[in-house]
């Protein structure tokens, strides 16, 4: 028996007048994802618990049978975790963005033009994060290179309680009323200004504007975090599993889970990434020794983020047809019995450009089970039509796996 979870990050939305008011999952050509709902249990799950920011830590950390009111610490040591840093139980992490401010003659005038500089290339920001720890570092504080514009900010013996935003809830809007406060909001923010001035002319920068792309103009902090304690996943719930993604949280998550977090190469985290590469990730997984995948997709979420409505239509049809229908037909193709869960972490509705804490719609299906269908698509509306709802996200791993 193999178990699989098909997790579009930010899948789930509003209708878009673009669209002809349908959501993207209402608009997506996504033959599999109906099957999987017109043979499975379809219903809403609430991923977010009451009082929890709705983020993608706190939403994958239900989705993955963790209870954040247990096990969450905050996002940033997760992918401290997967970068590779050792961290003590007094240190404090910062997810650490390179963005875009636009120009302002003092930085608190400035708006958020572009939390991700255009996706800065990893080559690109290790010079530039590199460079900024040069001037930044000392006994108490370091810097480190992740993925892209993703890093992260190390403060030793140090207590939480700051205040931070993240860059992708703020896009085009001022930046003044959203400045780190509470205990290192001073340290964070100097730190911030002095970035500014260090970035403005360096050589990487002034390249990327010539080709058109945005530079990084400044460092973001957010998301802060303690080294996080996960229990084993094996453990927990008596398989050994995998996780196939292109982000360092959800990596993070996996390792430590005690799970198997496989790269994928030309996985970027976007509408550019290796969609078949993963799905078949997943089937070599699933083929040598593992009977249990998550599967995790970040486009769907970056085009909320960035208000690309095609891109993100077209990130679920590649979800459907380039990673799923492959790893239903290997399935098939080996005789296994399968259940799979299909559901995104929460919504990043295009609209608005951020998450949601609001219940998602989910699908369970067994291969080896037919009943009466629940429904005939996989959308929101249709989901919420079935009255099933599940209150607490961490039970669908339970669901999942002991039925
Ligand atoms: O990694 C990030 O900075 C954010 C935005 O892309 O990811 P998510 O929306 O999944 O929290």
């Amino acid at each position: 028996m193999k178990y699989i979870v098909m997790l579009g990050d930010g899948m789930a939305d509003y209708p878009v007048a673009q669209l002809g008011d349908q959501t993207p999952l209402e608009a997506a050509k996504k033959p599999n994802m109906d099957f999987l709902a017109q043979n499975g249990t379809v219903g809403m799950v609430k991923t977010i618990p009451e009082g929890y920011p709705p983020g993608s830590d706190t939403a994958n950390l239900s989705v993955m049978g963790y209870d954040p009111a247990i096990y969450y610490s905050g996002r940033s040591p997760l992918e401290a975790v997967s970068i590779g840093i050792e961290l003590q139980p007094s240190d404090v992490t910062f997810r650490c963005n390179l963005v875009t401010l636009s120009d302002a003659q003092n930085y608190e005038q400035a708006s958020m033009v572009d939390y991700s500089c255009d996706e800065i290339s990893t080559e690109e920001s290790t010079i530039l994060v590199n460079y900024l720890n040069d001037h930044f570092k000392n006994e108490k504080c370091n810097l480190y290179p992740g993925i892209s514009y993703r890093h992260c900010l190390v403060l030793k013996d140090a207590k939480t309680g700051s205040d931070c935003t993240p860059p992708h809830d703020i896009s085009g809007r001022p930046i003044a009323e959203y400045l780190p406060k509470g205990r290192y909001g001073d340290l964070l923010l100097d730190m911030m200004k002095r970035s500014r001035q260090l970035l403005k002319d360096h050589p990487v920068n002034k390249a990327r504007i010539e080709r058109g792309l945005h530079p990084a103009t400044s460092v973001w902090f957010w998301g802060e975090g303690v080294k996080p304690a996960l229990s084993s996943f094996e453990e927990k719930y008596g398989i050994k599993g995998g996780v196939i993604s292109a982000v360092d949280l959800i990596k993070g998550i996996a390792i430590c889970a005690g799970l198997k977090s496989v790269d994928v190469p030309g996985a970027t985290g976007n509408i550019h990434t290796n969609f078949k590469g993963k799905g078949q990730a997943a089937i070599d997984l699933l083929r040598n020794g593992y009977d249990f995948v998550y599967i995790h997709v970040e486009a769907p979420d970056e085009c909320g983020h960035r208000h690309e409505i095609e891109n993100k239509v077209r990130s679920i049809e590649k979800i459907d047809e380039e990673i799923l229908g492959p790893v239903i037909g290997a399935m098939r193709e080996d005789g296994e019995e399968f259940s799979i869960l299909l559901m995104p972490d929460h919504p990043t509705p295009l609209d608005i450009r951020t998450h949601t804490a609001e219940p998602v719609p989910f699908v369970l299906y067994r291969s080896f089970q037919h009943g009466t269908p629940f429904t005939s698509r996989y959308t929101e509306l249709l989901s919420g039509e079935t009255g099933l709802f599940v209150e607490n996200g961490y039970t669908m791993m339970d669901r999942l796996i002991k039925g």
